[in-house]
């Protein structure tokens, strides 16, 4: 009789999930609740790599509550939430090093320089001071405010602050980027900006993007789409499959028959 493979064997001929078909993020059977009021009831969707997902609800359908359990600000009641495969309780680092975030509220040291709040960001990340110069300098470049680097935060504009915050949560080379309503208060060429900057990480870097909103006109024709209300997944899918199935023409149309919310005239849930 031939005795067992050791652990450190048994570990290794155990079948690894095929980077392709890995979900940036899989949500689970989530809910959650604030004391009784239900926040988020059995939700479940996912975010293909290199895919650009909006989750679209009205205030209070609880996106934010859902952005909190995934970067680990609330425990998980119930469900599973894993990225790229990394289960967020129980392989918390792993998951957390593929995840960049920008949260709805502004979050930068706006008494210090944009090159100081990134050095500080990277410094958290165990990024070394010679790197993250390196790739502050870059990201600032790529942001177009490479020559604002030295100047204090406070002196940008509301869309340049934005510009920075996603800089800061691409300092340690995510592959997964959640933003948490990141036009709200922007002019239109500023949100114009940001839009297109982001969906350039999908299609250039291939990031997978989870952007919550409650604008019909931040969302095209080519993405994903999560529609969430009052805590629930009402639908969800490729753009045009879930406006075909909700039998309407456009995703104004779909999220209204599928809410019973009437839009708002500025194109707005
Ligand atoms: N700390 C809290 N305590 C109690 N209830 C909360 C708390 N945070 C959120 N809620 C409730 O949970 C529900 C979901 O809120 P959440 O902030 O997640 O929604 P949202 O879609 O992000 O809305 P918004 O765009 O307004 O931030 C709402 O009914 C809200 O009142």
């Amino acid at each position: 009789m031939t005795s067992p493979a050791p652990i450190a064997d048994q570990r290794e001929a155990a079948p690894k999930p095929d980077p392709a078909t890995v979900p940036a993020l899989s949500i689970d059977g989530v809910s959650h609740s604030y004391g009784p009021r239900r926040a988020l009831i059995d939700v479940s969707f996912s975010v293909a790599p290199a895919s650009f997902t909006a989750l679209l609800g009205l205030n209070g359908a609880g996106k934010s509550t859902l952005f909190s359990l995934i970067t680990r600000l609330f425990g998980i009641q119930s469900g599973r939430v894993a990225i790229f495969g990394h289960d967020i309780t129980g392989s918390p680092g792993e998951a957390l090093r593929l995840l960049g975030v920008v949260f709805q509220p502004r979050t930068l040291d706006l008494d210090l320089s944009l090159t100081q709040n990134l050095l500080y960001h990277a410094a958290l990340h165990g990024i070394s001071r010679r790197e993250a110069a390196a790739r502050s300098a870059d990201l600032l470049g790529r942001i177009g405010l490479a020559d604002r680097a030295g100047n204090k935060v406070r002196d940008l504009s509301g869309g340049q602050m934005r510009r920075l915050e996603i800089a800061r949560a691409l300092l340690h080379r995510p592959r997964l980027l959640l933003l948490d309503e990141p036009t709200v208060g922007l002019d239109v060429k500023a949100r114009a900006d940001i839009i297109s900057h982001v969906r350039q990480l999908v299609t250039e870097q291939g990031i997978g993007v989870l952007w919550a909103t409650h604008l019909f006109d931040e969302i095209t024709a080519s993405d994903d789409l999560v529609v969430l209300h009052q805590g629930k997944v009402l639908a969800k899918g490729p753009v045009g499959r879930v406006i075909t199935e909700a039998g309407a023409q456009d995703v104004n149309t779909a999220f209204m028959r599928l809410t019973g919310a009437q839009v708002m005239p500025g194109g707005g849930a």
